[in-house]
This record gives C-alpha cells, structure tokens and sequence, in this order.
C-alpha cells in the first residue's frame, strides 16, 4: 500500500517518528535511542523526507541490514511530500557563486590546488569532517612539515633517460608507490562516494584501500573495481567479534588482497572543525526540550562500535580467521614495529590516522627514519613491509620516504578534495601530476628505478628537530597579547 507524504507527516515526533529515505517510509521510533549519532539528528527529520541528510553517512544497505522488517513501512507517493526546499541561505547562494567561478581544472598544478578549491566550494559539514584533525592541528600540520626537513643530496651524471617507479606492495605490481588510503564517508564530497576513487585507481594501477565506514557499501566498491585490480580492506574492530569476522571473511571472498587493522583509534579524535560544523544550522525545532548532545561531530558518530580493548592478544585470532596478508595501520613508534614482526604480521603503515587521533604524534616520515635504522641492525628490514602515510602532498615526499626505506606511501585528503570539486576528472589528474613530478624528480636525483633509492641521496639532521614546529594556529588566533594588568584594565 503507497503512504502519502500526509500521512507521513502525522508521525513527527520522538513518540512516534517515521521518515522517508529514498521514496520508503520507515518507522524509526524504537531505534532512535540506539542511533550512534543520536536521536536529535533523527528528529529533525521526523515526518520528513530523510534522504539527503540519510546518503553520505550510511551505506545503502544500512536500513535492510540494520532496522527490522516491521518497521518498513512501503513506498510512498512522493508527488504528495512537501519537501521544505530550504530557502537558499545566503551562505549557500555564495558558495553556488564559488562554485561557478571555481578553477579550471587544468589549472590546478599541484595536490595542494585541490585543497584551496575545495575549500572555497565545499559544504561546511563536508569540508570540517574532511580537513579536521584532532585538538590544535599540530600533527596534522607536522606531518606536512616533517618532509621539508629532509634535503636532497643528488648523484649527477646518472643515465636516467629511462625512469621506472613501479613497485610491487604485498606482493601486486603498482605503477607507482603510493595507494589510496581509507578515508571515511566519501559521499560527503561527491554523490557517487568511494566508487570515483576506485574507478581513478583503476585508471592509474594503483590500489584502494576500502574504508570500514565508507558511504558506499563494500560490496558496492569492489563490484566497482574492474579485471585484476587490486583492493585492501581497512577494519575498525567491532566490540562485536562475530561482525568482524563476518566482515573480514567477506572481504577475503569478495577477493581483497590485504587486511589493514586500524591501531591508532580506540576512541576517535576530538576532531573539532567537525564538531563545530555540525551546528552551524540556526538549530532546529528538535532542540526544544533536547538535551543537545553537541559533543557529537559526523566522527564521533559513526564510531561508537570501535573496540577500545584491541591489543596484541588479539592478533593469532585474526591470523586464524584469514589468510589475507595482515597489516597494522597507525604504528608509532619502532619497539611497537618489532612486536609487529614478532606477532607475525606482513606489515604495518607508520601513521598518526593524518592528525586525526593524538595531537603531538610524531610523523609518518621521522617514524620511518627511526624505525628502519633499527631493522637493518638487527637484519630485520625485509621481514616486513613498511608504509607511511600523513601528509604527503608531492612526489619528493614519496621519494624521501622510499629513500628510508618505506614500500609506498598512502594518500588520503588530497584525493578527497580532488574528487569533492571535479570529480572522477580531478583524482585522475592528481594522480597523474604525481607521476608526471615522480619521473621528473627521479632523474632529477639521479635514481632510474625505485630500487636505486637509498638513504644516501638525503639529508635528514634536521628532521628529528622539531625547533619549527608548525605554528599553533588557534592559539595564535585568540591569543591575547595585552599583558600588562594596566593594559587590559584600560
Ligand atoms: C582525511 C581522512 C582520513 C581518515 C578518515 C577520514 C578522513 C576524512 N577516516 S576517519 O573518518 O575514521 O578518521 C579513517 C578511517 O575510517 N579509517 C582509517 O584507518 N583511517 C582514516 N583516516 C586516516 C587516513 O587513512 C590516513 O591515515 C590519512 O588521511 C593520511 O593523511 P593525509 O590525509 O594527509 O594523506
């Protein structure tokens, strides 16, 4: 039987709420208590057409999966559903005008000119859970950084006519080192999500890694990859161990080529442009009488299932439940390298999660410079691979990494913001203006193949120095400089 949009509406309240998603209406009442994101953001959709606010977040599957069958309540005659066509804000108006005057693509030149478009076009919430990271942002802006100090030392006179940067990572030839790595809720910044980025790894034989929390559903992504492209699952361990291992034993079938435990999140960081970009709106009516739970960015969320109580222990059970080659993300230090290689795993990425987690993690870069050392002195360093991601904005940061020794490097926001502001175009043209700067300054250091590569073509004293350490924005911003009593009592 088709509801109409008026019957719907009758259903607005926290006693009674139905929405609408996708031309279906749903009873949502007894799950609104359960909503990793609360019941407020519900609400304000409570008798309303849920759609758009519903997509970026969830899965499609999320509803069949997750709310029982009773409470699907059948199709709805969307001609009868008055849709509050939010009067364009002024901020909206100015931001479709940005949108209009936006850069050519060709005329961005480099990963970072992705960022400031898609900075200027983005939504507010889009862009605060994208660009966020934890607390000041220190590590965020470290691990950019980091990279500038490390100096080359280039060899001259090198025949470097033929450049080659293919590489191999846990064992899939690569055409160049570095691999997309898992980035959550990528409908925030395009419609299509996750699948744009696969389609641009295709095109450029590089290799996904498929976030646990992506907008799209897993099986979504994979089905989007084509012939033998190569993708990687990246897990936050459910509290639930039988989800998990449901979810890694599909991923296997469904033909992933590596298992990548996220180690750096047993809570999600305090990510506070997202928190603040959560309520921008003017409020809504679903306030009244709310305990307005404003500790809830789009991250805090959508992470409650997280395992806080992951730990080494934990590690010979996912070795029994899969055969995929098992790699530890967000590693931080070398002793916790060694305990990598002692439990067993084929990897681990040296990674602070881009700044989103603990404030004042060292990079991925001075890890790595740390870490590898230490390996080839005690004949280690082929025992494991090791990647690094966080920061990486040039084909020189994937150079110095490979110098010290990583396999290949992740990318995350810069294929994010590429994607937010021209779509599959902008991934596929950042993606070549990194090999196009990878073969350049390959010759340009006098390393034909990525085997050449070595530790003797940098300088790297400078790097463990943190005197420069990034400017603390926020801080600066509202710090007040009058310190003399008599000062601020005029
Ligand atoms: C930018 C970004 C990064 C996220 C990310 C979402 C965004 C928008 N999310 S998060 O919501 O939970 O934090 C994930 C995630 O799902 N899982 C994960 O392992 N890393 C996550 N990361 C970290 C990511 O995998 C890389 O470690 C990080 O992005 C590398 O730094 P750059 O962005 O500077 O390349």
């Amino acid at each position: 039987m088709t509801l109409t949009g008026v019957e719907v509406a009758k259903h607005n309240d926290s006693k009674n709420c139905w929405v609408i998603i996708h031309g279906r209406a749903y009873d949502v009442t007894d799950f609104l208590p359960e909503h990793p994101g609360g019941p407020k953001i519900i609400l304000k959709y409570a008798g309303k057409d849920a759609t758009e606010e519903f997509e970026p977040i969830h899965p499609p599957d999320t509803l069949e999966k997750y709310l029982d069958k009773s409470k699907h309540l059948g199709p709805v005659d969307m001609t009868t559903v008055i849709t509050e066509k939010m009067e364009e804000s002024p901020d909206e108006k100015e931001r479709q005008q940005r949108i209009a005057e936006m850069p050519l693509l060709e005329q961005c030149y480099n990963l970072l000119d992705f960022e400031a478009v898609a900075r200027r076009i983005m939504k507010k919430g889009a862009w605060g859970y994208y660009s966020s990271a934890a607390d000041d942002e220190i590590t965020l802006r470290e691990n950019h950084a980091a990279f500038h100090r490390i100096w080359f030392r280039p060899k001259i006179l090198v025949d470097v006519e033929k450049v080659d940067f293919t590489t191999t990572m846990l064992g899939t030839k690569v055409d160049i080192p570095f691999y997309v790595t898992a980035t959550a809720l990528g409908k925030l910044g395009h419609v299509e999500g996750e699948v744009v980025l696969t389609r641009a790894a295709r095109k450029h034989n590089v290799i996904q890694m498929i976030p646990t929390l992506a907008s799209c559903s897993f099986d979504e992504i994979i089905d989007a990859a084509e012939g033998d492209q190569v993708q990687w699952l990246q897990l936050y361990v459910n509290k639930d161990r039988a989800i998990t291992q449901r979810i890694v034993e599909h991923a296997e079938k469904r033909g992933c080529k590596g298992l990548f435990i996220t180690v750096d999140a047993p809570q999600l960081g305090r990510r506070e442009k997202d928190m603040r970009s959560k309520f921008t709106d003017p409020g809504s009516n679903v306030q009244n009488g709310q305990q307005t739970d404003n500790s809830q960015g789009a991250a805090r969320a959508i992470s409650s299932f997280i395992d806080p109580r992951l730990c080494w222990a934990d590690i010979p059970w996912f070795r029994s439940i899969t055969k995929m080659p098992i790699i530890l993300k967000g590693v931080q230090r070398v002793e916790d390298v060694l305990k990598a290689i002692e439990a067993g795993v084929q990897g681990v990425v040296l990674s602070n999660h881009g700044g989103r987690q603990l404030d004042f993690a060292r990079s991925g870069i001075e890890v790595l410079a740390e870490t590898m050392p230490v390996l080839r002195e005690l004949g280690l360093e082929d025992k494991i691979e090791i990647y690094i991601d966080g920061g990486i904005r040039r084909a020189t940061d994937i150079i110095k990494a490979l110098c010290l020794g990583a396999k290949g490097v992740g990318i995350g926001r810069p294929f994010l913001y590429a994607m937010s502001a021209y779509g599959f175009d902008g991934v596929d043209r950042a993606m070549q203006l990194l090999k196009d700067e990878m073969e350049m300054n390959m010759r340009l250091i006098g390393a034909a193949s990525v085997e050449e590569l070595n530790p003797s073509l940098m300088d790297t004293r400078s790097l463990f120095n943190h005197g420069s350490t990034p400017a603390d924005n926020l801080a600066y911003a509202v710090y007040d400089p009058l310190v003399n009593p008599a000062q601020r009592a005029g």
